[in-house]
């Protein structure tokens, strides 16, 4: 069977995207791993699927895996690229869509000069939404690793964070922290992890080791959260410009309770057909 995928990357963040309102497409493990392996596959940090809505009032499901293989509810680069993608494909004209994950309700928006705007929805900050085993929900959190102790804010947006100030980005331990705080045991579903260097109220520089998927060159949902925490904790404007290692995004919100609004590029790197046998 030949299986029809299109590369895609936001920001440097990439994907291999699959059509399946045409076509079957079966995630097994296998052909996950097939899609996602950089060197005996095809390789990504994630892949998109978009399948025909299954609940009235939105245009997509857009379905998440990454590359371990594990399916979640978010992913904000991913989001942009679906955009680009269904107009591409002449799977629909409409520069304002919905689209429905696991965990949210998305609206995505091509803009006139290539961008790309989501509305990422609200944060959440309340522990049992994250999850976050924590008795009480507060703007900074502390924990110990291995005779570290660690500071950070937790949450969610629409996929669990967490956020960490840093010095300097470029520094930072994100090949040693991130994998261990990725699989802590008080976050029950795993935890994005987030480097955040606050530059000024309006600009921040940001790394991610992402949950599934080891240190990424920028991370969306990352972005939002790194925004959510810098303003609840008061350090950060409505609108800030987030440089992550594979280029800039625009993260606007007016505070808690306000959907986060990210805005980016979304490209197409190229099409490809996989020979798949299972
Ligand atoms: N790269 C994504 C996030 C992908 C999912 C994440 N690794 C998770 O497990 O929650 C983004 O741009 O948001």
């Amino acid at each position: 069977m030949q299986l029809r995928f299109t590369k895609m990357h936001g920001t440097g963040n990439d994907f291999v995207v699959i059509d399946a309102t045409r076509a079957r497409f079966a995630p097994t493990p296998a052909l996950l791993h097939r899609l996602t392996d950089r060197r005996f596959g095809v390789g990504c940090d994630q892949v998109l699927v978009v399948e025909a809505p299954s609940v009235p009032d939105v245009d997509f499901d857009y379905r998440i895996f990454n590359a371990d293989g594990s399916e979640v509810g978010q992913c904000g680069n991913g989001s942009r690229c679906l955009a680009r993608f269904v107009a591409d494909q002449g799977l629909s004209d409409k520069p304002r869509l919905r689209v429905r994950t696991r965990t949210s309700i998305l609206e995505l928006q091509r803009r006139d000069d290539g961008q790309v705007t989501v509305d990422m929805g609200a944060p959440r900050f309340e522990p049992r939404d994250i999850p976050f085993k924590a008795a009480e929900r507060r703007a900074r959190y502390a924990l110990d690793m291995d005779g570290q102790r660690i500071e950070f804010g937790a949450v969610s947006m629409g996929n669990p964070h967490l956020v960490m100030e840093v010095a300097d980005v470029d520094t930072a331990p994100v090949g040693t922290l991130g994998p261990k705080l990725e699989p802590h045991p008080d976050f029950p579903e795993r935890v994005n992890v987030g480097f955040l260097q606050i530059v000024s109220r309006d600009r921040v520089r940001l790394r991610v080791f992402e949950r599934g998927a080891g240190e990424t060159l920028a991370c969306g949902s990352g972005a939002c959260a790194a925004v959510a925490v810098g303003q609840l904790w008061g350090r950060l404007d409505p609108r800030v410009i987030v440089q992550v290692r594979g280029g800039e995004l625009i993260i606007e919100s007016k505070g808690e309770g306000e959907p986060v609004l990210m805005t980016g590029p979304a490209q197409t790197v190229f099409t490809g057909e996989l020979e798949w046998n299972e």
